[in-house]
């Protein structure tokens, strides 16, 4: 069981005029098997808040507590770990590597502890099977449709099998009914392992799909349907 703790998070940036203070006092707890999307306007802060989560960003004061452990005081080495084996990002760009294969891509995240062993090659092509790419193993992304291309980075996050997944508009470059199904496999493959799952989007049908829903406006979080 992962638990994961924001606590008083404030985030400011500093810019020309006032200083942007786009996180004001952000606090939740969310438990292994909860799943939420935040909802938002552009610009509100949606993908500070979880780069700060991820550990891909600083908050100016609070803290990120998971299972004990304060992301932001992690040394660099600690921090690496986190990022590879707790959670697992999925972005609206893929960012899969377009010289090398499907299965390859979905092993990256193991290249961090050597080469990947039997067991995650194993663990790669159920991945790939059940994201529906049996047949696309030996593929490269520029040969997969947009869909196909946002299901191996879910398989490619889900590799390490980490507590935590954050995803960040995974469906912002989908048609709807294609965003449809990676967000309806998202939340399955949640349902499956067991871990905390976090969408950030402005879509509220995509929102509407994930289930729980909170909004970040003006730096603070509202949750809506709890
Ligand atoms: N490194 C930075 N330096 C200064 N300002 C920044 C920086 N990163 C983000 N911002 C500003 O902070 C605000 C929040 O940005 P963020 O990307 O978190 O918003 P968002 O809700 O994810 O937006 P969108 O939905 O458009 O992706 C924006 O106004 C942005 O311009």
């Amino acid at each position: 069981m992962t638990v994961l703790a924001v606590q008083g998070l404030k985030k400011v940036y500093p810019s020309p005029g006032q200083p942007l203070c786009v996180l004001n006092n952000v606090e939740f707890e969310l438990r292994s098997g909860d799943r939420v999307a935040i909802l938002g306007p552009s610009g509100s802060g949606k993908s500070t808040l979880l780069n700060i989560i991820g550990g891909l960003d600083q908050p100016t004061e609070g803290r990120v507590v998971v299972d004990g452990q304060v992301v932001s005081e992690m040394p660099e080495r600690e921090l690496s770990r986190y990022r590879n084996r707790t959670v697992g990002f999925v972005f609206q760009d893929h960012h899969l590597l377009p010289q090398c294969t499907v299965l390859e891509n979905v092993l990256v995240p193991c290249l961090a502890s050597g080469s990947p062993q039997q067991d995650d090659v194993n663990w790669a092509l159920a991945l790939l099977d059940r994201v529906g790419l049996k047949d696309r193993v030996w593929h490269r992304p520029g040969e997969l449709s947009g869909g196909e291309r946002q299901r191996v980075a879910i398989a490619r996050a889900l590799i390490r099998r980490p507590a935590l997944i954050l995803a960040d508009e995974p469906t912002g470059n989908l048609d709807r009914s294609t965003g449809e199904q990676v967000a309806q496999l998202l939340v399955e493959l949640h349902q499956e392992q067991n871990n905390i799952l976090i969408v950030v989007t402005h879509s509220e049908h995509l929102a509407g799909v994930i289930g729980k829903q909170c909004r970040l406006e003006n730096g603070q979080l509202r949750w809506e349907n709890v």
